[in-house]
């Protein structure tokens, strides 16, 4: 019998209640330090009781892939010890967990890649269960900064989409930073991710549809896609692998990020982008045990589809995402070049 839905439940085991469907009424409730709220299904705000003196506004998203676990298994205890009162959090948070009938299901997507509709693409596929999903993740991530009270000071917006990767790395965690116009990166974040065990950065060069560029561009956030290891199924992960970032995490809950220097990650560019130009003759010249980040050399051809090839043009270019299965029109996989100090 599936237990009613009481907020005691929804914060002692978030995650269950979402998988079974337990929790779909909107509520507010006193917590530890501060107020929940229930948006909706996954859709979970934390406010300290102190607004005026928290330290960000923080959207945390796991579960935009419904097959990438560990980060809701993380997610899901950082909400279990912030309700128990075992974690202070002066920050103001917003727990997004993005797919939930594919975490179900244990698919990446139902009917197309989530993490492809943000920035207004879900408006292009009507009908698609992932388009009215976006729609929604993005009108609570919307408000959530739009609806930010005043604070004593400015309060920084962060947003952290955690994700796993379905191929083994060359660097076990890695982060991809959103184009940004102005092209300022922030110091103080890219130190903060190489603390939580984070080793590489990529930096987009151009505008795409995935929910950190949205939060990115449309509210100047620092938002960050995370890459935190492999894609596996619930009960299946090693959550020791996922320690330094959960830690990094609730050190953030709990103050700002400090500023002491660390030596920073690694950083590469975005050289180019293998596109599946068409069902039938796409090619991906790159076996299946190649690990994100393996090196090319210049004349490398890595993908073919009828007169469309890819060809390594720089002395060396690292794959990152090579995924052949992918739709026509979508990204099969991203080249790399690192950045030399
Ligand atoms: O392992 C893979 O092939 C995909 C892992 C993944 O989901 N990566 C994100 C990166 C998003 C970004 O470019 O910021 C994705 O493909 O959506
Ligand atoms: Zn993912």
């Amino acid at each position: 019998m599936i237990a009613p839905f009481t907020p005691d439940l929804l914060t002692r085991d978030f995650l269950t209640a979402l998988l079974q469907q337990q929790a779909h009424q909107a509520q507010r409730w006193a917590g530890h330090g501060g107020h929940w709220q229930w948006l909706g299904e996954g859709a979970l705000q934390w406010e300290p009781a102190d607004l005026a003196h928290r330290h960000a506004d923080l959207v945390l998203s796991c579960g935009i892939h419904g097959d990438e676990t560990a980060p809701v298994e993380v997610c899901n205890h950082l909400i279990r010890d912030l309700a128990a009162g075992h974690l202070s959090c002066r920050a103001r948070v917003l727990f997004l967990f993005g797919n939930p009938e594919a975490l179900r299901q244990h698919r990446r997507y139902l009917d197309d890649d989530l993490n492809r509709m943000f920035d207004g693409r879900h408006q292009q596929h009507p009908g698609s269960r992932e388009a009215t999903r976006a729609a929604q993740l993005e009108r609570w991530l919307s408000a959530f900064f739009m609806a930010a009270p005043a604070a004593a000071h400015a309060v920084p917006r962060l947003h952290y989409d955690l994700h796993t990767a379905i191929r083994g790395s060359r660097f076990g965690r890695f982060a991809l930073y959103p184009y940004r116009a102005d092209l300022q990166w922030n110091e103080q974040q890219m130190a903060w991710l190489q603390r939580c065990g984070v080793d590489a950065v990529l930096l987009n060069e151009k505008p795409a549809g995935t929910f950190s560029y949205f939060s990115s561009s449309r509210f100047g956030a620092d938002a960050f896609t995370l890459e935190l290891g492999k894609v596996r199924r619930f009960g299946e992960n090693d959550l020791s692998r996922f320690s330094g970032m959960d830690q990094g995490l609730r050190t953030l809950l709990a103050a700002p990020a400090d500023s002491t220097t660390t030596p920073l990650p690694r950083r590469f560019r975005v050289a180019g982008e293998i596109v599946r130009q068409s069902e039938a003759g796409f090619q991906l010249h790159i076996p299946d045990d190649v690990e994100n980040f393996t090196a090319f050399p210049r004349g490398t051809v890595l993908a073919t589809d009828g007169d469309y090839r890819y060809v390594v043009g720089h002395d060396e270019e690292c794959i990152v995402f090579p995924n052949p299965k992918v739709k026509p029109g979508l990204r099969a996989g991203l080249l790399v070049v690192e950045i030399k100090p």
